[in-house]
C-alpha cells in the first residue's frame, strides 16, 4: 500500500483564498483590516520563521500586522507589559505568544494575562475551559489544522480509535476535547514518554497523531495497514528538519499527513481562521 497524501500545503492554500473574501468583506464594512499580533521572545531560528511564516500569511490575506520582539533575557514584567498593550491596542484583533518560551519564564502566566477575546491561538485557560463545555471559542490551531485537514479528505472520524503521541500544550493536551466532540465523536487514547507499551497502542489505532518531537519514533512495523498518520513532530537534526514518523510508514498507511507539507501549513491556516472568526465576532458585537 502506498499512503494517499493528506496535502496540508495544498488544502491551506484553498483555506487562505476563502479567508481572504471575508476579509476583504470585514474591512470594507469596518474601515480597517483585522489585525494579527505576535511576540517572539529570544532568537530561536524555528520560532522566528514560524513567526515570520504568520506575517506572510497575514499579508496575503489581507490581515495587518503587529510585530512585537523581545530579547532572550526579557524579564516577565517585560513580557507581561508587551500583553497588556496587546490587550488594549483597537488594531489587534488576536495575538499569539510564539512557544516556547525561554525556560526563566512563566508561560501559562503570561498566557492567562492575555484577553481571552484576543487568544488567537485558543491557549488561554479560558477558552480551554469553554472547549471543554462545550462552549464557543478560538480552538488550538494545531489540532484544528488536523480536524480540517480529516474532514476535507474525508477520512473516517466517528467511531475512530485515535491514537495521540505526545502531550505539549499546542497539541497533545487539546486535541483530545476537539476529536472527542459529539461532532467528531472518536475516541482517543494520550500517549506520552512514560506509556508502556506505546507499539501496542499505535497499533490499535485508526488515525495516528505523531506530536512527540522524537525523529522516526513511529515505524510502519507499529502501524494498522490503512491507517491515517499524521506526523507532526519537528526536530532539527544535523540533516535538517525530522519528523516522529519515519519515512517506511508511508507502504503501510492508509493517508499520510507528512512533515514538511501536512499538519504545519494547516496550523498557519488556522490562526488566520481564529483571527477572522474573532474579528467577524467584533463587527457583529458594534
Ligand atoms: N503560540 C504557538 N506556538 C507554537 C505553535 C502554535 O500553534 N502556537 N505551534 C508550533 C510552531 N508553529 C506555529 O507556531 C508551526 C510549526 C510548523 C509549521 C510549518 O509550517 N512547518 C512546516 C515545516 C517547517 C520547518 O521545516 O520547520 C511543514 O510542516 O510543512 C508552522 C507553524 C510550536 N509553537
Amino acid at each position: 500500500m502506498t499512503a494517499q497524501l493528506l496535502d496540508g500545503k495544498a488544502t491551506a492554500a484553498v483555506i487562505r483564498r476563502e479567508l481572504a473574501e471575508r476579509i476583504a468583506k470585514l474591512t470594507a464594512l469596518t474601515g480597517r483590516p483585522p489585525g494579527l499580533g505576535t511576540v517572539l521572545v529570544g532568537d530561536d531560528p524555528g520560532s522566528r520563521a514560524y513567526v515570520a511564516g504568520k506575517h506572510h500569511d497575514c499579508a496575503e490575506a489581507g490581515i495587518a500586522s503587529l510585530r512585537r520582539e523581545l530579547p532572550a533575557d526579557a524579564t516577565q514584567h517585560q513580557v507581561e507589559d508587551v500583553i497588556d498593550e496587546l490587550n488594549a491596542d483597537p488594531a489587534c484583533t488576536g495575538y499569539i505568544v510564539q512557544l516556547p518560551l525561554p525556560r526563566h519564564l512563566d508561560a501559562g502566566a503570561v498566557l492567562e494575562r492575555m484577553d481571552p477575546a484576543k487568544d488567537a491561538d485558543g491557549l488561554h485557560p479560558v477558552n480551554l475551559g469553554r472547549l471543554t463545555l462545550g462552549v464557543e471559542a478560538p480552538l488550538p490551531c494545531t489540532p484544528r489544522g488536523i480536524v480540517e485537514l480529516l474532514r476535507r479528505y474525508e477520512v473516517p472520524l466517528a467511531g475512530a480509535r485515535v491514537c495521540v503521541v505526545g502531550r505539549g500544550i499546542t497539541v497533545g493536551r487539546p486535541i483530545g476535547l476537539l476529536l472527542t466532540r459529539r461532532s467528531e465523536n472518536a475516541t482517543v487514547t494520550l500517549c506520552h514518554t512514560g506509556t508502556k507499551g506505546l507499539a501496542w497502542h499505535v497499533r490499535e489505532a485508526d488515525i495516528v497523531v505523531a506530536a512527540a518531537g522524537s525523529p522516526g519514533l513511529i515505524t510502519k512495523d507499529m502501524l494498522r495497514p490503512g491507517a491515517a498518520v499524521l506526523d507532526v513532530g519537528i526536530t532539527r537534526t544535523e540533516h535538517g528538519p525530522a519528523g516522529d514518523v519515519h519515512p517506511e510508514a508511508a507502504e503501510v498507511a492508509g493517508w499520510l499527513a507528512p512533515m514538511p507539507g501536512g499538519v504545519g501549513p494547516m496550523t498557519r491556516a488556522m490562526l488566520l481562521a481564529n483571527v477572522v472568526e474573532a474579528a467577524e465576532r467584533n463587527a457583529t458585537a458594534v
